[in-house]
């Protein structure tokens, strides 16, 4: 369906952009994750992610409970993990080393932002890697550099994955991200050049970023800032990324594009909500069961923490 969408399609002034469909994409993720799921129950193992969220940040609360939403619709288990604001590091620590050796759970997510007494590297780092579901442990940050990944970070893999259902071409193409965060900027950078896009890398101290942003067939924004790219940022036909998740004065959720004046100009653009959003928690959901898959092809019920 969205295959015979794209190959229909060829952008043309004054059209609007096609809408990569994530809440789409993400249901039709989460129905093939369902018959692993039950294929995995039939041998005896329940895909578990633990999901860790300190203090009470309010955006976090939202997107920890669509995480365990999505996880139950497939037959995913989760534990919910709460601690208070003010937990010490070596608490948080003394947690994910017990979970690394449980062999009954497969996912570790720390949701960031952390509080600030919170060394947030020590926190990465201390996941076994074989469990680190948001790819974001050094050694799965540089397998994923070094162009073998085996944890992929889920809003890097997410945007991917439009690429593929829409049969949008990386190769050769020029592609422009805007933002060098580790959760999103510089994960996505290396997964485009693993797919031989070239690549180039923007952020707050860029000299003329309008400029570069113009020449990129693929734009992909990162940043945290409402309306930062308008339409006379963008090349026409070019295939727009909306990562941002910003309220806006009235409490509406708004990417980092301005929407509809990019939409006259793109080819192809993902909408917030309902774009990057539902694609990264499929991902998780993806990379879970991929985790309890491999426990299986171990030869044992779980997977170790080496
Ligand atoms: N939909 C989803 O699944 C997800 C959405 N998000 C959203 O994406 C946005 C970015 O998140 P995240 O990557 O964590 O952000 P960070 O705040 O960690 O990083 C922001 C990046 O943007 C750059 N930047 C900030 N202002 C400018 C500017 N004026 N011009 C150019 N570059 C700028 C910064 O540059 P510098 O490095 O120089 O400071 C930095 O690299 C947020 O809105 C977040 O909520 C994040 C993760 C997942
Ligand atoms: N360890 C860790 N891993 C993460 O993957 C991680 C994180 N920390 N910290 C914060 C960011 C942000 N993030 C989002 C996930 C889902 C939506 C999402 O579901 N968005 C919906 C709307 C949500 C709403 O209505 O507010 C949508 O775009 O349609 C958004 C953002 C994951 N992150
Ligand atoms: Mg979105």
């Amino acid at each position: 369906m969205l295959k015979w969408l794209h190959s229909k399609k060829s952008w043309r002034w004054g059209e609007m952009a096609v809408k990569l469909d994530g809440k789409k994409l993400a249901t039709k993720v989460k129905q093939d994750l369902e018959q692993k799921v039950s294929n995995l129950k039939q041998k005896g193992i329940t895909p578990k992610l633990v999901v860790i969220l300190v203090g009470s940040d309010e955006a976090s609360q939202v997107y920890v409970r669509n995480k365990h939403r999505v996880a139950q619709q497939i037959g995913i288990e989760t534990q919910d993990i709460r601690l208070p604001e003010n937990t010490a590091e070596i608490e948080l620590l003394q947690l994910i080393s017990k979970l690394n050796a449980d062999d009954t759970v497969h996912g570790i997510l720390v949701q960031l932002p952390l509080p600030k007494q919170i060394d947030a590297e020590q926190i990465t780092d201390a996941i076994a890697p074989a469990k680190d579901v948001d790819g974001f442990h050094p050694q799965n940050v540089g397998h994923l550099f070094m162009n073998d990944p085996r944890s992929l970070p889920c809003t890097p893999a997410g945007i991917l994955r439009f690429f593929q259902e829409y049969h949008l071409p990386l190769a050769g193409k020029h592609a422009v991200i805007v933002g060098r965060s580790n959760i999103v900027g510089r994960p996505m950078a290396a997964l485009l050049l693993n797919h031989d896009a070239t690549v180039t890398i923007t952020h707050s101290k860029t000299k003329n970023l309008r400029q570069l942003t113009r020449q990129a067939d693929i734009l992909i924004v990162a940043i945290g800032k409402a309306d930062f790219i308008t339409g006379a940022d963008v090349k026409p036909g070019a295939v727009v990324i909306d990562v941002g998740m910003n309220r806006n004065a009235a409490g509406k959720l708004v990417g980092d594009v301005a929407q509809s004046s990019v939409d006259q100009v793109a080819g192809f653009l993902t909408p917030v909500p309902g774009g990057v959003g539902p694609m990264t928690i499929a991902m998780l959901m993806e990379q879970t069961v991929k985790f309890a898959e491999r426990s299986v092809n171990c030869g044992r019920k779980n997977v170790s923490n080496s």
